[in-house]
């Protein structure tokens, strides 16, 4: 009943539900992001074996977004996340240059997926407080966005101070958005 009641109030208030999926390497951020937009605080966290859930409400969306651990052992269960996902936000750590190419590779492997064939991408370019971090055309080049078929956009983040956080979500509502209309 309390869905239903959810349901009807958030479709009258024009509110949208959206699933997302948050991957990208272990040490990317992920985790890091997720509580930074869902409590604005750094917790102090540790590797991810499984995946977190929260719920984060921005303008007419309620994403629900799902941050999937990256280490390679357990990268194997990311497909398991990919039915229904409308959205993936892939996070790299722009400063740790070594292991651009793996990330890319992961990337495209994830992207040909039938499952997220119609889904959009939001690339946070994550830890721009370091030295060295990659720029968002530098990272879009080292990535190959340009060879993707899903709509794709780079954002500068650094998640410790929250920077372009939100920023980067106000352009995956505005692809999604599109997507809708061109439905
Ligand atoms: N300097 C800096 N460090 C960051 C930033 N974002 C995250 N970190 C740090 O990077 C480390 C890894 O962050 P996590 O959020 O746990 O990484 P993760 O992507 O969830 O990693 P897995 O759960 O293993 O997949 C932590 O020590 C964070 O404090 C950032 O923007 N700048
Ligand atoms: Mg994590």
């Amino acid at each position: 009943m309390g869905l239903i009641i959810t349901t009807l109030l958030n479709s009258f208030l024009g509110k949208r539900d959206v699933r997302i999926l948050m991957v990208g390497l272990d040490g990317a951020g992920k985790t890091t992001i997720l509580y930074k937009l869902k409590v604005g605080e750094v917790i102090s966290s540790i590797p991810t074996i499984g995946f977190n859930v929260e719920v984060v409400e921005y303008k007419n969306i309620r994403f629900t977004v799902w941050d999937i651990g990256g280490q390679m052992r357990i990268r194997h269960l990311w497909y398991h996340y990919f039915p229904n996902t409308s959205a993936v936000i892939f996070v790299v750590d722009a400063a740790d240059i070594d292991r651009i190419a793996e990330a890319k590779l992961e990337l495209h492997a994830m992207l040909e997926h039938d499952d997220l064939r119609n889904a959009v991408l939001l690339v946070f370019a994550n830890k721009q407080d370091l030295p060295r971090a990659l720029s968002v055309s530098e990272l879009a080049k080292n990535l190959s966005l340009h060879q993707l078929q899903q709509e794709w956009h780079v954002h500068a983040t650094c998640a410790i101070l929250g920077n372009g956080l939100y920023e980067g979500l106000e352009y995956l509502r505005e692809m999604l958005q599109r997507k809708r209309i061109n439905r």
